[in-house]
């Protein structure tokens, strides 16, 4: 069977120094794959590569047995990356910035006042976003997983500034993801608190 994404022989030099070489990756619908290291290994330029806004120095990522190159639409429109950045309108309330969302990326209807409620987010709907606390700002990041129906997630350190109860939602998220034949990629300085299955790990070594 084709790999859902594959990376062949990816390196990445960044300021002379090769943060990694000739590695492989393979992930499959339904797995969870989280990539680990130390600061400055590496992690946010490997995911970067795989979601297709850098290109290697050697290697290639392939997304359904093809190229990202040659299917860049329809790679984007099967992808939903959240970067260290927010992405979110910090003028924008929630409530803006999830219509912004479901209107650029032609998503259903959904009750996105439900959803922030879920997201702990009931009340602070019409404040800009800039007036919100880092972990309220990154909950309204992370409502686009809520809305979202792209099968493969690439999230850079989603757990930042979450506390206890909205990592542990996030993570109900991902077994809801997985379930559904999705699959995620995942860079983060913890351990996940709950089981997954699928988990593969990978390690990327800080190389000087
Ligand atoms: N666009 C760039 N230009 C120059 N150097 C870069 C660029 N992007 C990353 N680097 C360098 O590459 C190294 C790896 O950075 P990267 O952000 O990938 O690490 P990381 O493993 O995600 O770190 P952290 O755990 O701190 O988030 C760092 O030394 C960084 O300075």
């Amino acid at each position: 069977m084709t790999d859902f994404l594959r990376a062949r022989g990816l390196s990445c030099i960044r300021q002379d120094r090769v943060l990694f070489q000739a590695l492989d990756l393979e992930l499959s619908p339904g797995q969870l794959l989280q990539i680990q290291g130390k600061n400055g290994a590496g992690k946010s330029s490997l995911l970067r590569l795989l979601a297709g806004l850098s290109t290697p120095d050697d290697g290639d990522v392939l997304f359904c047995g093809q190229p990202l190159a040659l299917q860049a639409e329809q790679y984007a429109a099967s992808l939903c990356y959240i970067g260290h950045q927010s992405g979110i309108h910090e003028h924008l309330t929630a409530m803006e910035n999830l219509a912004f969302w479901r209107a650029a990326y032609q998503l259903p209807f959904t009750d996105n006042m439900d959803l922030l409620g879920q997201l702990g987010l009931a009340g602070l709907e019409d404040i800009p976003c800039r007036m919100l606390s880092a972990g309220q700002q990154r909950r309204v990041s992370l409502a686009r997983l809520w809305l979202t129906q792209a099968p493969l997630w690439i999230l850079d350190e989603p757990f930042t500034a979450l506390d206890q109860h909205a990592i542990q939602r996030l993570q109900q998220r991902f077994h809801q993801h997985l379930a559904t034949g999705g699959a995620i990629i995942v860079t983060t300085h913890q351990a996940l608190s709950q089981d997954f299955p699928t988990l593969k790990t990978l390690e990327l070594a800080y190389r000087w």
